[in-house]
């Protein structure tokens, strides 16, 4: 594979709590530019702590080996172009957090301040990392709110984070992700929280940063429903240990892994039993889709 695609290396990445349980095990894997990463696994399989390893929110308890290589195409401050993420500084480390790294949790309450106007808080990101007028800002603000779908901007950024929904919350966050353009979108289920309907429109709003801004990702679910909508290449975790890797149609439709077949066939076992009780109903759900796809 061409180095040129490679924008993170993680290699043989081993997380020790100081007991000696080993809570990640010799995880590897490459994120290539302009390719969105799934990782899925059951919950404690150890999904969120690769994703806390790379951006630096590991705390400090943790014995750590291996290494995590990022390689942006614009200089990160403070750090060589090619880098181990694992050996920096704190301060660079935030400096990458926002601009070169994007972060998107499942509760995105827990990103905004509450004691703060979503518009202020937005304005003042963008000012931050893009060097630009309040007004630009303001602009630019509004103009990503209504390609996403959110009514009334104007109405939107003068509200407080919790005078909004759950899902217009993370539009927002996803929307500033499209301004700031990072070089790796870090999502760590960021539809988990929300209501069917609501999922649709982010998991839309996802694949649109996929074609616009060509920026990578790392997608983290436990549905493999969405997992299959939005990923290129899959890694399937379980009790802190990668259990198969491979693109997409290697994972959906020739797993080697007893633990990936039993992920995938409990979804179609799961689907086949929603289809009869819609069968009644003559609707139908295909194997990839979410609830907005129910067809008659
Ligand atoms: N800060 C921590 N200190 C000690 N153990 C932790 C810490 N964070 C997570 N763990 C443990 O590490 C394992 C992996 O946790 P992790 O949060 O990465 O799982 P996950 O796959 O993201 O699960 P979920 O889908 O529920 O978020 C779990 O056994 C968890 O209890």
């Amino acid at each position: 594979m061409s180095d040129k695609l490679k924008l993170l290396e993680v290699k043989n990445l081993t997380l020790t709590l100081s007991s000696g349980k080993q809570l990640l095990k010799d995880i590897s894997f490459i994120v290539n530019r302009n390719q969105c990463l799934g990782i899925v696994g059951e919950s404690g399989s150890g999904k969120s702590l690769t994703c806390k390893a790379i951006i630096g929110l590991l705390e400090p308890y943790f014995s750590v080996q291996g290494q995590i290589l990022f390689t942006p195409t614009s200089s990160v401050q403070g750090s060589a172009s090619n880098f181990d993420l694992l050996k920096q500084s704190q301060k660079t480390l935030q400096n990458i957090r926002g601009k070169a790294i994007a972060i998107i949790l499942q509760h995105p309450m827990s990103a905004f301040d509450p004691l703060y106007k979503i518009g202020c808080q937005v304005i003042e990101t963008l000012q931050a990392h893009l060097f630009i007028t309040k007004k630009e800002a303001m602009l630019q603000t509004l103009a990503m709110m209504t390609e996403l779908g959110l009514e009334k901007p104007k109405q939107i950024i003068n509200k407080y984070p919790h005078q909004l929904s759950g899902g217009m919350l993370q539009r927002v966050m996803i929307g500033m992700a499209l301004i700031l353009k990072p070089a790796l979108i870090i999502a760590d289920e960021p539809t988990t929280a929300l209501d069917s309907i609501t999922q649709f429109q982010i998991i839309k709003a996802f694949e649109k940063i996929k074609q616009q801004s060509k920026t990578a990702m790392i997608f983290i679910s436990h549905d493999l429903g969405i997992i299959h909508q939005i990923a290129d290449d899959i890694i399937v975790m379980n009790q802190g240990q990668i259990v198969e890797q491979g693109n997409k149609n290697q994972i959906f439709h020739h797993a080697t892994n007893q633990y990936t077949r039993y992920l995938i066939d409990t979804r179609k076992q799961l689907l086949a039993k929603f289809n009869a009780t819609l069968n009644n109903n003559k609707l139908t759900v295909k194997e990839n889709s979410d609830a907005t796809t129910i067809a008659r």
